[in-house]
């Protein structure tokens, strides 16, 4: 018996401790509900599964049988012709196991699939709450882990599972049937070796999450390290990092020899019992033989059976683990299925194709997160056209006033008027799609500048892209660029510079044609030129817009009509900037310093 019965199931892997499922049977009813559109390749597939497991018990008999009745008899045309029976059967369930194999991933990608997108269906209404809650990584690994480990358990890990209690049952049956005492016998070895196998698996679990730990930490320090190093340069810590890395690196390697080389114990181990095992039922079969109780044949089918026995033994509990960790994933997934969207359009939501742009805060207050105000009793009005910069330190809740504003939350008492009904009465994807935004760092995507643009109004014509451009002051530096507007942008915009990341979500924005506009003003440092560009792009883009200006440098607002100081979340002073001054409050200060740097 030389098989390697590696204990930890395929692959002798054993992994950190198993999660446990709140509501099993209730998720396995919606994995179930995924895939019954699949039924007919389902039936199929437990058919092949239940005629791989018969065919390969088969073997094992047969091979007694030639013994007995066919070599020892000496019967030459017989042996042949059932070595032939033989490998037929053999390649039956190959043939039977790669087919129903086959079948079971399709099933199983299908219904990834479609859970897949589900989800991400899902995340596409979930409000900006339920992002601030949830770390971006978490969700992330709904799409890879979580789905990934519901493939593998539904692609192999259910179908192995079967296959192995149903070869349990069948060599059980079989082995009775042949012979009871060798039967008995050979089941003597298998409490020792669950024993062995659940002692090293235990002991091995803890290894393999502490090494998962080690992991963790020298991922995290590499990124850390990636990212802060041009602070680790600046400040010459390259050293440190280095011994740092070290002393990290160092305990990973310790935690994984200990991990892999206790569990690696596993294997040779469980041979080695298996082997003593054989060694006893080969000893006890000669006895019977020799007293007429058994035969060769029976002995040999034996040995057989026994190399089926034991490996269906030692996998089922790792196989029942990877099927648990999968319903642990497919339980989160779910959850987050099942998240209730906090903003959802009302029954008779407004649709609307155009807003005249009055904006009207009233006594509104805010909060992210219980009992730590945010905004409180903030009141002022916009009309069609006009220019509300908003100004205050940083945190005052300047951005906080605009995330209400494209209903990113909703205001927790007070009213947000929009052209004089509440901002909730509208339609969410009609309310954001008057609004345009134009951000400091604004996202580009990766592809070309006219197809940036373009995101502003898929059906525009490359002719109203440039048009967009040139109003924007961005056709200027596009025509400077080695392909213009065919110039490929990577990924976030790296290959271009912040400035120009501006003039391009400024065109983008004109040929969105909102009807309320949002800027959130630059705060690096930007070349004089590609400045002036922005300030000629803005005014071009709000002409006759209401604008809500988020501004840092005075300078740009000074014709505002409307200024609103806000500090620790309140409005301390509102005017124009004439207004403000005369004042001589916050704005005033602010005003006169920036005018003296
Ligand atoms: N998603 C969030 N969850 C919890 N608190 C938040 C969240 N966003 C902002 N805050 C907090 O709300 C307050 C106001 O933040 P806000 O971003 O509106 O300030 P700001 O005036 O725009 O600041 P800055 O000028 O630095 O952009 C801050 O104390 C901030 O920490």
């Amino acid at each position: 018996m030389q098989q390697t019965t590696r204990g930890a199931g395929p692959g002798g892997r054993v992994s950190g401790p198993i999660e446990k499922t709140k509501d099993p049977k209730g998720t396995l009813l919606r994995i179930w509900l995924y895939m019954k559109k699949q039924k007919m390749s389902l039936v199929a597939s437990v058919i092949l599964v239940i005629l791989s497991s018969i065919l390969s018990l088969l073997g094992p008999y047969f091979i007694g049988v030639i013994i007995d009745h066919y070599i020892l008899p000496k019967d030459v045309t017989g042996t042949i012709r059932m070595i032939w029976l033989l490998v037929g059967i053999y390649v039956g369930t190959s043939i039977l196991t790669w087919l129903q194999g086959y079948i079971m991933v399709d099933i199983s990608l299908n219904t990834i699939k479609v859970l897949r997108e589900d989800l991400f269906a899902k995340l596409q209404t979930l409000s900006l709450r339920f992002f601030d809650q949830h770390k971006h990584g978490e969700l992330m690994s709904r799409f890879t882990n979580d789905l990934e480990q519901l493939n593998q358990a539904l692609s192999q890990s259910v179908i192995q599972f079967v296959s192995s209690l149903l070869t349990i049952i069948g060599v059980t049956i079989a082995m009775f049937s042949l012979n009871w005492v060798l039967a008995i016998v050979s089941f003597l070895i298998i409490p020792v070796m669950l024993y062995v196998t659940k002692k090293i698996v235990s002991i091995s679990r803890k290894n393999f999450s502490q090494r998962q730990k080690d992991v963790g930490g020298l991922n995290g320090f590499v990124e850390e390290t990636i990212s802060g190093g041009e602070v680790i340069a600046l400040f010459g810590k390259e050293e440190d990092a280095f011994g740092q890395f070290h002393e990290v690196n160092e305990r990973l390697r310790q935690s994984s020899i200990k991990a892999d080389m206790f569990s690696g114990t596993l294997g040779p181990f469980n041979n080695f019992l298996s082997n003593m095992g054989l060694a006893i039922v080969i000893g006890v079969g000669a006895l019977l033989a020799l007293n007429g109780h058994t035969t060769i044949g029976i002995i040999a089918s034996f040995v057989t059976y026994s190399r089926q026995f034991t490996r269906p033994i030692n996998q089922l509990s790792t196989l029942l683990n990877s099927i648990q960790a999968a319903l642990a994933g497919a339980e989160r997934v779910f959850e987050t299925m099942d998240e209730v969207p906090d903003l959802v359009d009302k029954r008779d939501a407004l649709q609307v194709s155009s807003l005249k742009g009055e904006v009207q805060f009233q006594q509104v207050d805010f909060q992210y997160e219980q009992n730590k105000p945010t905004l409180k009793n903030i009141h002022f009005s916009a009309k069609t056209g006009e220019m509300i910069a908003l100004i205050g330190p940083t945190g005052s809740g300047k951005t906080t006033i605009i995330n209400l504003l494209m209903r990113f939350y909703d205001v927790r008492s007070g009213e947000l008027l929009l052209d004089g009904r509440n901002i909730k009465d509208y339609k969410l994807r009609d309310l954001r799609k008057r609004i345009g935004i134009v951000l400091q760092d604004p996202y580009l995507f990766s592809g070309t500048i006219m197809e940036n643009i373009r995101y502003g109004r898929l059906d525009a014509t490359d002719e109203e892209v440039i048009e967009a451009a040139k109003t924007a002051s961005a056709h200027g530096f596009i025509k400077h660029l080695p392909n213009q507007y065919q110039t490929t942008i990577t990924s976030g915009g790296q290959n271009i510079s912040q400035g120009q990341k501006q003039l391009l979500s400024i065109a983008r924005a004109i040929l969105a044609n909102p009807d309320l506009l949002i800027l959130d003003e630059a705060t690096s440092n930007i070349d004089t030129k590609t400045e002036i560009d922005i300030q000629r792009g803005i005014r071009n883009l709000i002409k006759g817009k209401t604008s809500f200006v988020i501004a840092h440098r005075l300078k740009t607002i000074e014709l505002a009509n409307q200024i609103i100081v806000i500090q620790d979340g309140e409005i301390i002073e509102s005017g124009n900037h004439h207004e403000l001054l005369n004042q001589r409050g916050f704005y005033y200060d602010l005003y006169s310093k920036q005018m003296t740097i």
